[in-house]
């Protein structure tokens, strides 16, 4: 019986959403979606019975209904210093805006938004570019929390991290990993997101029936490409941004501007795709600029900003009604959506008005005082009945309120999501670690060193002098490339991490892991190549434990210059910061590391015990020249013993192995501090 409700569920998850058995006509009152969610809670408690071991969550298979109100929201940002050089300009800016009211050297951007919205249902927020539907929405979905005042609840209770993973979010910029393919890219999502009782079948049939879904069958083994990268089209971008959210069958989906870079035939396809999305009991908000008449009327919801404050909220199809009521009607056949942005800039052009606008006065001109006028409609005519409504709603059944509340358990283990994170992070990368030029440059210069040091050998101390610099110059050069290779990994992939942190898709430490390692790869395979040109031509010791051991070290000094470069991304998630401190700080390691060094005044002598670069340096000194070497020097005459040679900051050449102990400890250490680092930085981040 469980085995067969186990089918059951699997096979619902597989088919279509549209196909879904949770159809309801669209509901436009509150009613109708306590009706709703009251269905869903007995669906839901009826598969909980069912399966007892617990290892399936109904809320994975199915949407929870999620009914999210929000009352008096208002968001601000501190302005910057006024930094026009333009005084007139800044008087001007500072009287012309009535709408951008400043409070304690803040702008507000949204003014008091008052709204709700159910499963079932989709709200389009509309109004002109700038007047803050992007802030809406991301304040809705979580994305904005600081600086954020007014009431916003999903199923009556506050945001709550647990909320992540059933909230979908299709940005205005698509988020999308370059270089891999549209399929690759999906199928990646589907195994990382999708719950870990899904049969990888089953996950790849979910895949291909979003790329149908999404007519994305054209471009399937095309790469998402970027600024640098060749790939699809703008369109084909955004449908796969949606098809990555739409996967998971999120029981919120917040979609910002989806059919922008639409033709109208795929935007109408879209606006379908979303209709059975919300008719299979999802709530979805979306914004979106000019719909055509067809896509306005499909929507149920309409909220239309203005300068941050609303000026309509209500039914998508009575908003016409509701301006005809104030007297403001077309002159001419017009697209709804577009009467109501021409409304919400106050560009009246073609419009009837009544004769209760006030008269500009002051700094208004005539586009202010109608938005003004709208707004204060609003105000006294449409607020007061959300409000009302929203207080004498029914609270949302228990259960669905402990839902929300409750964090699901990670659907793969960490080793899972592991093998998928670093497949997914060797294909992405792959360019990089197999590049031909950067496989030039090191064996070009491998070569070149080769034969500068042409069978180099050191029979007298300015010999060996030769064969050391030759030895502190492939420190530097592995430490400087495999610090800068590093630098940037993560403030370049910033944005992919965020967006795919606040969907709570896997582990920091899973995608820390995987980096470090696929990254550790190239760290390693690029010094071997190297060294075994310069190794033989430069005359080194030649003996295998000799080579072996010099080619280790100098992996070694690569692998934990590697943690130094993320340690400095990780800290400053920025690029230009983050070479600039790494140059810095390459500098003073290189200066202290031990070659140029013979006097350091006491008071800086610390600094070289914290430098991966002196131990890395007397590592490769000790593994070359032990005492066994020095002394047939010496013994020839004119090579003194190099622990009295006054030039280097030189070894102790009776010590152990406690420089690749250090060297292992700092490669670990400059990575822990980097994943704290990343974790910080990271949950600090907004898209
Ligand atoms: N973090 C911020 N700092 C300063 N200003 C901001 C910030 N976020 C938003 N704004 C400003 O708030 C206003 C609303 O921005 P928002 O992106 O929400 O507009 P929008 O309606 O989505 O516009 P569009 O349709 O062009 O995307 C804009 O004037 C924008 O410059």
């Amino acid at each position: 019986m469980e085995d067969r409700r186990v089918e059951e569920i699997q096979d619902m998850a597989l088919s279509p959403p549209t196909m879904g058995s949770m159809q309801i006509s669209g509901s436009n009152g509150f009613g109708n979606n306590m009706e709703f969610m009251s269905q869903a809670c007995l669906r839901n408690r009826h598969t909980e019975i069912d399966i007892e071991d617990g290892k399936l969550n109904m809320n994975q298979e199915q949407p929870l209904p999620i009914f999210v109100k929000f009352e008096d929201v208002e968001f601000k940002v501190r302005r910057p210093r006024d930094s026009s050089a333009n005084p007139a300009k800044t008087a001007v800016s500072k009287v012309a805006s009535p709408g951008d009211e400043v409070q304690d050297n803040y702008k507000r951007i949204l003014k008091g938004i008052t709204g709700s919205i159910g499963p079932g249902e989709i709200l389009a927020l509309m109004g002109p570019s700038g007047s803050g539907k992007t802030t809406l929405l991301k304040v809705i979905g979580g994305r904005l929390r600081e600086n954020v005042t007014g009431s916003i609840t999903y199923n009556d209770i506050p945001y709550n991290t647990a909320l992540k993973r059933r909230i979908g979010f299709v940005t205005q910029e698509d988020v999308l990993l370059p270089q891999l393919t549209v399929e690759e890219t999906l199928v990646f999502a589907a195994f990382l997101r999708l719950p870990g009782f899904m049969s990888p079948q089953q996950k790849y049939a979910r895949v291909e029936l979003i790329i149908k879904e999404l007519g994305l069958e054209r471009c399937r083994h095309t790469r998402i490409g970027g600024a640098f990268v060749p790939g699809i089209s703008g369109g084909e971008r955004k449908r796969t941004s949606i098809g990555y959210e739409i996967l998971v069958d999120p029981s919120l989906l917040l979609l910002d501007e989806p059919t922008s870079g639409l033709d109208s035939t795929s935007a109408n396809r879209l606006i379908q795709i979303l209709q059975g999305l919300a008719k299979a009991g999802r709530t979805i908000i979306t914004t979106i600029h000019q719909p055509s008449s067809r896509m306005f009327y499909t929507f149920d919801k309409l909220l239309l900003i203005s300068e941050g404050y609303p000026v309509y909220h209500g039914n998508a199809g009575e908003s016409l009604e509701y301006f005809s009521s104030l007297r403001f009607n077309p002159e001419i056949a017009m697209n709804p959506a577009e009467f109501l942005l021409d409304l919400a800039t106050g560009q009246v052009t073609g419009i009837s008005l009544p004769d209760d606008i006030p008269e500009p006065e002051g700094s208004l001109d005539s586009d202010k005082s109608v938005i003004k006028y709208l707004q204060l409609k609003y105000k006294t005519l449409l607020e007061p009945k959300e409000k009302e409504e929203n207080s004498q709603n029914r609270r949302a059944p228990e259960h669905l309120q402990l839902a929300i509340q409750t964090k699901k358990d990670w659907t793969l283990s960490w080793l899972e999501q592991a093998i998928i994170i670093y497949k997914r992070t060797f294909k992405e990368r792959r360019r990089d670690y197999f590049d031909k030029l950067r496989l030039v440059q090191a064996l070009g210069i491998a070569v070149m060193l080769g034969l500068l040091w042409w069978k180099s050998e050191t029979r007298n101390e300015a010999q060996l002098r030769d064969q050391i610099g030759l030895l502190f110059y492939i420190c530097i050069f592995w430490t400087s490339a495999s610090i800068f290779g590093a630098v940037y990994v993560f403030p370049f992939e910033k944005i992919y991490l965020v967006k795919e942190r606040k969907a709570d898709m896997y582990r920091l430490s899973v995608y820390y892991v995987c980096s470090t390692l696929c990254d550790m790869t190239a760290h390693v395979f690029y010094p071997t190549f190297f060294m075994l040109i310069v190794y033989f031509m430069a005359g080194f010791k030649r003996t295998v434990a000799c080579f072996f051991a010099t080619l280790f070290a100098t992996q070694l000094i690569a692998v934990t210059s590697q943690g130094v470069g993320e340690l400095f991304g990780a800290a400053s998630m920025n690029i230009k910061r983050a070479g600039m401190f790494a140059s810095l700080v390459l500098m003073l390691f290189l200066l202290t590391g031990g070659y140029y060094t013979q006097h350091i005044p006491s008071f800086m002598q610390w600094v070289k015990y914290i430098s991966f670069m002196y131990y890395g340096f007397r590592l490769l000194l000790k593994v070359q020249y032990d005492g066994g070497q020095l002394y047939e020097c010496e013994s020839k005459g004119g090579c003194r013993p190099l622990q009295s040679s006054p030039s280097f900051d030189t070894v102790n050449l009776g010590g152990g192995l406690q420089e690749v102990w250090v060297l292992l400890a700092m490669a670990l250490g400059f990575r822990l501090l980097a994943y704290f680092c990343l974790r910080h930085k990271i949950n600090m981040c907004h898209l």
